[in-house]
């Protein structure tokens, strides 16, 4: 479904991503590991047309997505949606109305300014907050949530989109572990109970070997490791990370330790949900 073939962008002399290559055939929950620089979120962006490529191809159902222009171009980023690790909400603006931002593209500009929506929009942007728990924040401006919250209302604006695809840049990297946790395992939950391919940028080893389907691992713009999660041995990410032999796992841990005062009752309730 995915075929991405010798993908490369240079800033200046340097490659970010250097003849990147892998195929992915099924809706399967990807992860990207490497180190600070080693052109993760790069190659996500080339993905989904946000960094124009320099060479390369990707293939998605045998077209070249890197050639798309214009309309062609906006429909595929509505197909690969994306999810950033600043969540990218607009503060001030209620929640649900963040949601419907992510069929925007497809409104005319006077309905935009005068934020106008067909009520089936809104039914489903509610029904989509509500499978994620959080409906009852619908009305609240989206700065007055939770981190973990708000990375849930991204991938709510996410799926208003309907996408094939979920491309998500260090989703986690600003949460505390039991957010962490419910962000994972609502995109979890996406990725197989829709059949949604999930490639996400992961910084931290333990999520990729638990969440993950398959690890690519990048050094330097390269691929350096493509294969199971069960293969992501300590001396593996050792190789990926360039790290000598002091590395030490724990550094990058994610583990949930039981929290006392969760940000709120429904976040605790969602959790025993998802963990159940
Ligand atoms: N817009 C840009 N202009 C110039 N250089 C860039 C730009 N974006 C990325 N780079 C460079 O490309 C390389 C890869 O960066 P990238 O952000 O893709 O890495 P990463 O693995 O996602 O790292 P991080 O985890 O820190 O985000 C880095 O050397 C970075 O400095």
């Amino acid at each position: 479904m995915l075929d991405i073939q010798d993908a490369t962008r240079f800033f200046g002399q340097k490659a970010a991503v250097d003849r990147v290559s892998f195929r992915i055939d099924g809706p399967a929950f990807v992860g990207i590991i490497g180190r600070s620089g080693a052109g993760k979120s790069t190659l996500l962006r080339m993905m989904n047309g946000l960094t124009p490529a320099s060479s390369g191809k990707i293939l998605v159902e045998g077209r070249d997505v890197l050639a798309l222009r214009g309309a062609e171009a906006r429909v595929w980023q509505s197909d690969c949606a994306m999810i950033f690790q600043q969540f990218n909400l607009v503060g001030r603006m209620d929640v649900v109305s963040n949601v419907l931002h992510g069929i925007l593209n497809r409104r005319s500009t006077w309905q935009t300014v005068l934020n106008l929506w067909p009520r089936a929009d809104i039914v489903r942007a509610l029904e989509i907050l509500d499978r994620l728990g959080i409906a009852e924040q619908a009305p609240k401006r989206a700065e007055a949530l939770s981190g973990g919250q708000q990375q849930r209302v991204a991938i709510a604006r996410a799926l208003m989109q309907d996408p094939r695809i979920i491309l998500a840049d260090e989703p986690i990297a600003s949460l505390d572990p039991m957010n962490a946790q419910i962000v994972m395992d609502t995109l979890k939950r996406i990725n197989i109970e829709d059949g949604r391919m999930v490639i996400a940028n992961l910084h931290t080893l333990d999520t990729a070997r638990r969440y993950c389907d398959r690890v690519i691992g990048m050094r330097d713009g390269r691929v350096v490791f493509d294969g199971l999660p069960e293969q992501l041995t300590t001396n593996v990410a050792r190789e990926i990370y360039g790290a000598d032999a002091d590395f030490n796992e724990s550094a990058t841990s994610t583990a949930i330790t039981p929290d006392p005062s969760p940000k709120s009752d429904k976040d605790a309730e969602y959790a025993a949900q998802m963990l159940a």
